[in-house]
Order: structure tokens, then sequence, then C-alpha cells
């Protein structure tokens, strides 16, 4: 697989102990474990907390980060970042271009217009052979990727967003 660095030097850590939201698509049932292991285990390394939600597929993805941020301060918990999982493989129809691309653009549109650190670990692959290369911690962890990106994002917003 093209790109297998770690991207070490990409990645930093909050200063403080951030709790995450973990949106995990189970449309592909065994490479979403692989994923969230992956995940999880990037988040407990760095020290941080998350909860995990499950969704049936990766278009329920963005809506469930929105019900999390209507909550926060209204009783629900509070996130300082989210990381989305899922896989989307391509089939015989137009439908793997809906999932891919409006799931991607609903977590950008997130992301940019609500200000959040989101990691995006939603593979979309030709066939299980690339899924299973890219969701395997052992190999392209991009649960990790996803988790550690996020954990960046939370970072940057620490140093460069508003001071509450
Ligand atoms: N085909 C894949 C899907 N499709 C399901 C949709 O995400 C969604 O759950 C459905 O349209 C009901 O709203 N989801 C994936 O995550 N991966 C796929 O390969
Ligand atoms: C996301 C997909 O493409 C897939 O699971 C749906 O397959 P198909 O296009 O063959 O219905």
């Amino acid at each position: 697989m093209a790109g297998t660095s770690q991207h070490g030097k990409a990645f930093i850590r909050p200063k403080k102990k951030a709790h995450l939201l973990i949106i995990e698509a189970r449309f592909h049932d065994d490479l979403a474990d692989a994923l969230l292991d992956g995940a999880t285990n990037a988040l407990d390394e760095a020290g941080a907390t998350y909860d995990v939600v499950t969704v049936p597929g990766s278009l329920e993805i963005p809506a469930v980060i929105t019900f999390a941020l209507d909550g926060m301060g209204e009783g629900g918990k509070d996130y300082d970042g989210f990381v989305a999982l899922g896989t989307i493989i391509r089939g015989d129809t137009y439908h793997f271009d809906i999932v891919a691309n409006e799931s991607s653009r609903a977590l950008m549109d997130l992301s940019v217009q609500e200000a959040i650190p989101i990691g995006n670990g939603i593979l979309t692959t030709e066939n299980d052979a690339q899924a299973w290369t890219r969701a395997k911690r052992t190999e392209g962890d991009k649960g990790g990727f996803a988790a550690r990106a996020a954990l960046t994002m939370i970072a940057l917003k620490e140093q460069l967003g508003a001071q509450s």
C-alpha cells in the first residue's frame, strides 16, 4: 500500500485531557472492528477518553455529530472532537458515490462551519482487499490515523481558537 508512513510529525496532542465521540458505521462489520481497534488504541495511547456510538451506515455519521452538538450545553455530554469510522466499498451502482461523497461532504461542512475537530476515518475502496489493508491496525491503521488527526485538530483549536 502506498503511503504507509505513520506521518509522525503531522500529529500533535492537546494539552487538555480530551474527550471524544467515535461514531462507527457497521455496514461492514469485521472492518468496523478493525477500524475501531485502531482508533481506540490511538486514543488510549494519548490518554484521551471517548464514547462510542454505532450507526448502520456511513451516511448516518454526520447527523449523529449534529445530535451531539445540539446536546452539548443542554444536558448532553461535552465532546472536544469526533472520530468518524466506516467503510464504503464500491458496488455495481451509483450508490457508492452518494455514500462516499455525501458523508465526507457533510463532515467537512460540519468541521468548517461549526469549527469542530473531526477525524475522517471513512474508507472508500474498490474492493475488500483494499479496505482490509487500510483498516488493520498492523497495516494502514486508518482508524488510528483519524483518531490522531482529531487529537491534532483539538490541539490546534486550543492554540488558535476562541479562548473560553
Ligand atoms: N453501501 C454502504 C453503505 N450504505 C448505507 C448508507 O450509509 C445508509 O446507511 C443507508 O442508505 C440508510 O440511510 N454504508 C456504508 O457505510 N458502507 C457502504 O458500503
Ligand atoms: C456502497 C455501495 O456501493 C454498495 O454497498 C451498494 O452496492 P450496489 O451499488 O451494488 O447496490
